[in-house]
């Protein structure tokens, strides 16, 4: 592909770049971008790595490394870059999480550890749960006079000394002031069994192997030239210990975006501070973004306040949208008497707003702050009454939740493969399904012959699932469809997919929670498009956790539930404020909060947010002009 000079670059797809945001992405200083909600933070980001690549400004054979949080991010900016760049660029975009970039430095070259903290090459990762920690921390007190809660357990056992950083050559006995984290190594690292570690344990790991081995770090550092962070406000000390350690003092550009009021993390060990620690350590700028494209000036206000209400001095945002196609009723707070006229009467007017032409399913998101499953149950009845599909993504199959299923690759290697069996070309199966499995067969070194194994394994897997499909949809087909695609492509290659797929025990929940959803889906479904498009979830409401929701945007949100009993009693309001935040920015057009009881003094600083925001109060019968 021919090189495309820097002034002569624009933005493609139908995409506008204010001046500040053109600046980015031509930018070749590292930087911080502050920005809110709707500011565009994804696309930013695919555009800077067209940028990148188009004009040569990250000079081949040297990459791109993207680092984001979640999976279906990684995923989805690769898949953006791939289809505006075209293949081959694409190739040199390499989009990992925190965790797989780690374990891909564990796994090759585990062999330059210590041998003190060497894990043998099969080991497998695990993720501990509460009771595992406390009954870890249960052991301590009794066998080693170590007091530790599970909680502080779980979030430094990965970190030996005061500051998460690499583990010595030879230790001493004082080179370890966390005594607990300690012992949690030795048993994970015995010998007589397989050998376990947390993705915290290896990111110490990649960190000490990058600290002793200059070689391996300026291999890292010469093969990348340019990086981007994602989701920025969600990183964790121990991860920024290992970016750090990896790219401090080199000459890679790094790009780190994010937005501090969408910290919702913190549970998860999310650092605060984190932009101006990284401005300072990195020199990096740090830049504002103020425009907002997903929503409407009303709610753009409403985000603002919330925002003001949450940082006195956060900077407003503007909507980008202008004031063209606002709808008259944008937002309000709804009680109902009970749950069930609630349901009732919010089936009926999204049934209306769909009956109408104007909407579809999916331009509305019921989100609650937990309990999905307890509001599903007046809620699906009321949708199928009223005609709809009502899918609650916090539904369990098994161990996994449909919400965690879909962001996970191994389903989505059935659904391509599903797809080009039956020649349904939406959204590209075949580069999705490329650009998932290429990698572990080292399309991205640019090897033809690896190239034409990737393209043989897909071949096989959809001329098996097209046999599969032969038969009409049914809980029994859809079986033999997914088991064919896992035979033809192998556990070997699938395991591979995600890092956490080494465990066998996850790998197995998400291999039956997929055989199972499809098994559902093709049940319900006359044709195998129809069992595609319900796994996917198109043509229906979703009910979802907020957690679950961010980066996420639908039409019309409903915020359920702002009252006591849809929060937990432990809650902590300052970061409920930061959850209630990103639910209301989640919102397009239209944005409501609803309760069924008058019990909300619990959740009393969030109907403070409410208020600041000036959403009206509204009675239910406003509802009938959602059609509108
Ligand atoms: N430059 C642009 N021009 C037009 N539309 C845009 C532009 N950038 C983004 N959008 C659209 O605006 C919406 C929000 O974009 P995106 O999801 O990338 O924002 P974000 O900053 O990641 O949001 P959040 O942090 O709230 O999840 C999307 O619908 C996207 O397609």
């Amino acid at each position: 592909m021919s090189i495309i000079e820097r002034a002569r670059w624009h933005p493609g797809n139908g995409i506008n770049l204010d001046a500040a945001a053109l600046d980015v992405v031509k930018s070749d200083k590292s930087a911080a971008i502050v920005a809110g909600p709707g500011a565009g933070k994804t696309e930013l980001l695919a555009q800077r790595a067209s940028y990148l690549l188009e004009t040569n400004t990250c000079k081949a054979p040297r990459r791109i490394l993207a680092i984001s949080f979640k999976r279906d991010a990684a995923k989805n900016l690769k898949d953006r870059v791939t289809a505006r760049a075209g293949e081959d660029l694409g190739l040199r975009l390499e989009s990992y999480t925190f965790d797989a970039f780690a374990k891909s430095i564990v796994d090759r070259f585990r062999s330059a550890l210590p041998e003190w903290c060497r894990p043998e090459r099969n080991y497998e990762v695990i993720m501990p749960r509460w009771q595992d920690w406390d009954d870890f921390a249960g052991r301590l007190r009794r066998d080693a006079n170590i007091s530790i809660s599970a909680t502080g357990l779980e979030r430094g056992h990965a970190t030996l000394t005061a500051e998460p950083g690499p583990l010595p050559l030879n230790p001493k006995k004082d080179d370890f002031s966390n005594q607990a984290g300690l012992h949690y190594w030795a048993a994970r690292l015995r010998k007589d069994r397989t050998h376990q570690l947390t993705f915290g344990m290896i990111s110490t790991l990649a960190m000490t192997i990058l600290a002793h081995n200059p070689n391996v770090q300026s291999a890292l550092r010469m093969t990348y030239s340019h990086l981007f962070l994602d989701e920025f406000q969600d990183t964790t000390g121990l991860q920024y210990a290992l970016l750090k350690q990896a790219f401090l003092g080199s000459d890679a550009v790094i790009t780190a975006v994010g937005d501090s009021k969408q910290r919702i993390m913190t549970f998860a060990g999310a650092r605060s501070g984190i932009f101006q620690e990284f401005a300072q350590d990195f020199s990096a700028d740090v830049i504002a973004l103020t425009a907002n494209f997903r929503s409407n000036p009303r709610i753009v206000a409403i985000v603002n306040a919330m925002a003001t209400d949450i940082e006195p001095d956060a900077v407003p945002v503007t909507s980008a949208r202008g004031e063209a196609d606002v709808p008259r009723l944008t937002d309000g707070a709804i009680h109902f008497p009970n749950a069930r006229e609630e349901a009732t009467a919010i089936a009926k007017s999204i049934a209306a707003a769909v009956g109408s032409g104007r909407y579809k399913p999916e331009d509305f998101m019921l989100l609650a702050r937990q309990r999905a499953d307890k509001l599903e149950e007046n809620l699906a009845f009321a949708f199928v009454e009223e005609g709809l599909t009502l899918r609650n993504e916090a539904r369990s199959l098994g161990e996994i939740q449909i919400q965690e299923l879909m962001t996970e690759p191994l389903p989505d290697v059935v659904i391509c493969a599903l797809q080009m069996a039956i020649d349904d070309r939406n959204g590209a199966p075949f580069h999705r399904l490329r650009n998932m499995i290429g990698p572990i067969f080292g399309n991205q070194d640019d090897r033809p012959a690896a190239e034409l194994k990737v393209e043989q394994k897909i071949r096989e897997a959809v001329k098996l699932a097209r046999a599969a499909t032969a038969n009409a949809p049914s809980g029994t087909t859809a079986e033999s469809v997914a088991t064919a695609i896992f035979d033809s492509l192998g556990t070997t290659t699938l395991s591979q997919l995600a890092p956490d797929y080494s465990n066998p025990a996850r790998f197995a929940a998400i291999q039956t929670a997929t055989i199972k959803f499809l098994q559902e889906c093709a049940d319900s479904a006359e044709t195998w498009q129809e069992a595609i498009t319900q796994f996917q979830g198109r043509n229906q409401v979703k009910l979802m956790t907020v957690h679950k929701s961010k980066g996420l945007e639908a039409h019309t949100v409903f915020f359920l539930h702002l009252q006591n009993d849809g929060f937990f009693s432990s809650a902590d309001m300052d970061e409920e404020a930061l959850a209630f935040f990103v639910a209301a920015s989640r919102a397009r057009d239209r944005f409501f909060v609803t309760t069924t009881t008058h019990e909300i003094g619990r959740v009393a600083r969030l109907w403070e947010m409410v208020t600041a925001a000036e959403i009206p109060e509204l009675e239910a019968s406003a509802l009938d002009r959602l059609v509108d």
